[in-house]
């Protein structure tokens, strides 16, 4: 049996005083393209936290790589783009060589001189997000789209098998979403990037996916996206409340 690169067992989660996940089991499979799709604060940002290692459940567990989480060292093959990543500060004036170039400083220590082969790194990390063009660019001129771009470039360049993306495309405008999402499904196929992100862009998302979960505090649905037309009106409306229309299409169903 093929080992999931993430394996959440019956997880919870609170905040102090909110419950923010409960009893969550689910698996990201290598080459999946999983989108958590989930109304506001139904644990989504929490749920991606937790996959990352970065916070622990208050129960139940969860492996990464067929290691339990506690004891994962590979930290490098788990990259991940977080919400805030293009609110990039606008008076710090790095390059987009000198952002991406970044993403190695794990391996190669912040201070040290970066190596020759830097620079083809570089390269190739723009090159799978089409921004090579904008290599001597400074970060703080370019848009929320392509800022964006560099972050997951930056991502990219240290190898990792699996990309948590967390709303990668808030401030960029309408036009360049359908754009940044046929990249991400070239990652996704080509590069065999296995990806999760959490996105309120059901629409335009759900072409390029593979599977889906629909969180709101537990796992309301997690499969294929073709599959999703299974869930009966009573469940859509258990995870998402009254904007269930919106999300009728997904999966075939038109309600
Ligand atoms: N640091 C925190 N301290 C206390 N409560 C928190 C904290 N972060 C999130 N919460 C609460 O936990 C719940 C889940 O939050 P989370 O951010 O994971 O939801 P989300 O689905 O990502 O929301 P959104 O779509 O609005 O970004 C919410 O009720 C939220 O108010």
């Amino acid at each position: 049996m093929v080992t999931p690169l993430i394996d959440i067992k019956e997880i919870s989660f609170e905040y102090e005083q909110t419950k923010a996940l409960h009893n969550i089991s689910m698996k990201v499979e290598e080459g999946d393209f999983l989108a958590i799709l989930g109304p506001n604060g139904s644990g989504k940002s929490t749920l991606l936290k937790i996959m990352l290692g970065l916070m622990k459940p208050s129960k139940g567990t969860i492996e990464l790589f067929g290691v339990d989480a506690k004891n994962f060292k590979n930290r490098e093959w788990i990259g991940y783009v977080s919400q805030k990543s293009n609110s990039f500060n606008v008076g710090f004036p790095a390059t987009v060589k000198e952002v991406v170039a970044g993403g190695l400083a794990k391996k190669t220590g912040l201070f040290h001189r970066l190596p020759k082969s830097t620079h083809q790194q570089v390269t190739e990390a723009l090159e799978a997000v089409g921004m090579q063009d904008f290599i001597g660019r400074s970060v703080s001129e370019l848009s929320g789209g392509q800022q964006q771009r560099i972050f997951i470039a930056r991502a990219l360049i240290a190898k990792p098998k699996i990309l948590i993306l967390d709303e990668p495309t808030v401030g960029i405008d309408h036009q360049n979403v359908q754009a940044f999402y046929d990249m991400l499904a070239l990652l996704n196929r080509e590069k065999k990037i296995t990806l999760v992100l959490v996105t309120h862009d059901v629409d335009t998302v759900t072409d390029r996916i593979t599977h889906v979960a629909c969180l709101n505090q537990t796992i309301h649905f997690h499969g294929f996206k073709e599959q999703l037309h299974t869930m009966s009106d009573e469940q859509r409306e258990a995870w998402y409340g009254h904007s269930v229309r919106k999300i009728h299409h997904i999966g075939g169903s038109h309600a």
